[in-house]
């Protein structure tokens, strides 16, 4: 690699990595999107048609490019964040560093190439290992579908990938029509959306026990010891979640599936 593609290489990742939602707009929320799969499958292809809207016909392989997009989802402003990965092996050095800062990912295979699916299977696992959970926003794309005579990769193949991973959402794409390229990203940041709104609500609820307990935990000081009658309720009170009465403790310890 010369000197200068890796210093844009370094100037491209560190914007990434080093980008923060404090940095932006409050009104808006900032989404890092990496699009990651094997060498030549359209990765830059498909990020620029979604990003600028056109299609790039010469294939030059990437060494790592960011771009910035603003798009309203439900209703709601975004800023994305999308980091075009290389996909020569040579380039790969810095994954993890962007795999960790990444909130959203879209694996992309070529359907003309069989082993461009199979790479993916290694990198989904680099993904789930980076971050350290099964529930990563992601969506797995199957590009070039308008070249249909050297298809080598069929939709059910793609399919059967999507159900063993979890149900993750598919897409055939062509990067070259412009078919299913926003649907793709979109779905990537609605998943973002949903995991954020969850984190959030389980902070929210987790918070509220703590002060529950804390409230609970309070009585036990030599000052506050209950009398005779008080110490009687408050047996009450200890054993009233255990006979599910206290419907309003128990909903803060429901489960998010
Ligand atoms: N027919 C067709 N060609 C495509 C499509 N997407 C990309 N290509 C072509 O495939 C070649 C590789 O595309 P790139 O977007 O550079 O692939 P890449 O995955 O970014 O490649 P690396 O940078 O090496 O990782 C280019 O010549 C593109 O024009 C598509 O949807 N249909």
């Amino acid at each position: 690699m010369s000197c200068l593609s890796q210093l844009w290489t370094h100037s491209a990742l560190l914007r990434f990595v080093h980008n923060t939602s404090e940095t932006c707009n409050t009104n808006r929320s900032d989404y890092k999107i990496v699009v990651l799969g094997a060498g030549g499958v359209g990765k830059s292809s498909v990020t620029v048609q979604f990003v600028q809207g056109v299609y790039v016909e010469s294939y030059d392989p990437t060494i790592e490019d960011s771009y910035r997009k603003q798009i309203e989802v439900d209703g709601r402003a975004c800023d994305l964040e999308i980091l075009d990965t290389a996909g020569v092996a040579q380039f790969t050095a810095m994954r993890e560093l962007y795999i960790k800062s990444g909130k959203g990912f879209l694996l992309v295979y070529s359907v003309t190439d069989a082993n461009s699916l199979k790479e993916l299977l290694a990198l989904r696992e680099q993904v789930l290992r980076i971050k350290d959970s099964e529930n990563v926003p992601m969506v797995l794309i199957g590009n070039k579908c308008d070249l249909e005579d050297d298809r080598v990769v069929s939709i059910d193949d793609g399919i059967a990938v999507s159900h063993e991973w979890g149900l993750v959402p598919f897409y055939e794409t062509s990067a070259m029509y412009k078919t299913n390229v926003d649907e793709a990203f979109v779905d990537v940041v609605r998943q973002i959306m949903r995991k954020e709104a969850q984190t959030s609500l389980e902070k929210k609820q987790l918070k509220e026990m703590q002060k529950q307990q804390a409230a609970e935990t309070k009585p036990s000081t030599a000052a506050e010891v209950p009398v005779a009658s008080d110490t009687a309720q408050a047996r009450n009170r200890q054993q009233e979640p255990l006979n599910g009465k206290d419907t309003k403790s128990g909903s803060k310890c429901c489960v998010i599936v």
